[in-house]
């Protein structure tokens, strides 16, 4: 039987749900000057992916590792006590039993990094995760739009942190970005920031919806200012969801608020994420824009509500001798 895991990239991972972000004053001075080139963007991004070949050992070695980063979600509107139970279910056992063994991973106590559903679910969610280490995370705050009143999005915050969330994802209100009203967005997160407690917060900024990538940079830089824990890209609802360019971008912001206060904040790209060649593509970007430290469930998540199953499947693929000679990473 090989065993396939190398390094630390697929021991189970502790969550650090102790640590917050302390933000910093409001100040334009630390995002005044952003001007991002979109085509340096672009160009950055195409160079991923498919560079130099990785022995397959390591491509299942990263699988395990992209599982244990996602937010296994589902956030649909006919979701249900059943449906929530089963997710659940699959983020305890997220691989079958036997493929595990095969992998020298059958003690490994493997879990996706969190569940992530409805607030009315959150009990639901309690009550299948019991006795187990699994966060529980709630969009909150009016998903997916956010078109309801501050007082309304505090509101909710504090009733999902009570029913036992202990992250939150949070959309912002998207005018004030594409109005560039930087203060009234960061007087709004931070107050969000407050109602989450001792709660993770993970702040979504709809990168769909905003025109530009230096808006992007900039309500990034806002979100961390104000306390966020997490940065999101999407809600999954957009008509453009996660990409690599945007990432790309985000985690520079990432970089740059780390190397100002030494501060890290975590990253989440969300929506659209179903392929495990997309996962990592994802985790390739994120190694080398922020390096191993972020290769962890406490810095970074797929918010995916199908990604899991692709993984599955490849991983099948892998121990069953039939893993395609083309899906390859240039981790290693
Ligand atoms: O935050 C998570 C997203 O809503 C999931 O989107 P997805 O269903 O496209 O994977």
């Amino acid at each position: 039987m090989t065993k396939v895991m190398e390094k630390n990239h697929t021991q189970p991972v502790q969550l650090h749900t102790e640590e917050r972000n302390p933000g910093l004053p409001f100040n334009t001075k630390y995002f005044d000057a952003i001007n991002i080139n979109r085509s340096a963007i672009e160009r950055r991004v195409s160079t991923l992916g498919g560079r130099r070949s990785v022995k397959k050992e390591f491509q299942a070695a990263w699988l395990l590792k992209a599982i244990s980063m996602i937010d296994l979600t589902t956030l649909a509107g006919d979701d249900t006590r059943g449906n929530v139970m089963r997710l659940c279910e699959k983020a305890k056992n997220p691989v079958r039993a036997d493929i595990l063994q095969i992998l020298g991973m059958e003690n490994a106590n493997l879990t996706t990094g969190a569940v992530c559903v409805y607030h009315n679910l959150i009990p639901f969610a309690k009550e299948a995760l019991k006795g187990t280490s699994i966060p529980i995370a709630a969009v909150s705050t009016g998903f997916p739009a956010g078109k309801i009143s501050l007082e309304d999005k505090i509101t909710e915050i504090k009733k999902s942190v009570a029913a036992g969330a202990t992250e939150i994802d949070i959309v912002i209100s998207r005018d004030l970005v594409l109005e560039s009203k930087w203060k009234e967005l960061y007087d709004e997160i931070k107050l969000c920031r407050q109602a989450c407690g001792d709660a993770h917060m993970k702040t979504i900024l709809a990168t769909g919806e905003i025109p530009t990538y230096t808006k992007v940079a900039k309500a990034s830089w806002v979100a961390m200012m104000a306390g966020s824990d997490f940065i999101k890209t999407s809600t999954g609802k957009e008509s453009v969801n996660a990409t690599l360019a945007v990432s790309l971008v985000m985690m520079r912001c990432i970089r740059d608020y780390y190397e100002l206060t030494g501060v890290k904040i975590g990253y989440k790209p969300a929506g659209g994420i179903q392929k495990a060649k997309q996962a990592l593509d994802y985790l390739i970007l994120l190694k080398e824009e922020l390096g191993d430290d972020w290769l962890t469930p406490d810095l970074f998540r797929f918010g995916a509500s199908s990604l899991l199953g692709d993984i599955e499947r490849q991983l099948e693929h892998f121990v069953t001798g039939r893993y395609s000679a083309g899906f390859r990473h240039p981790m290693a």
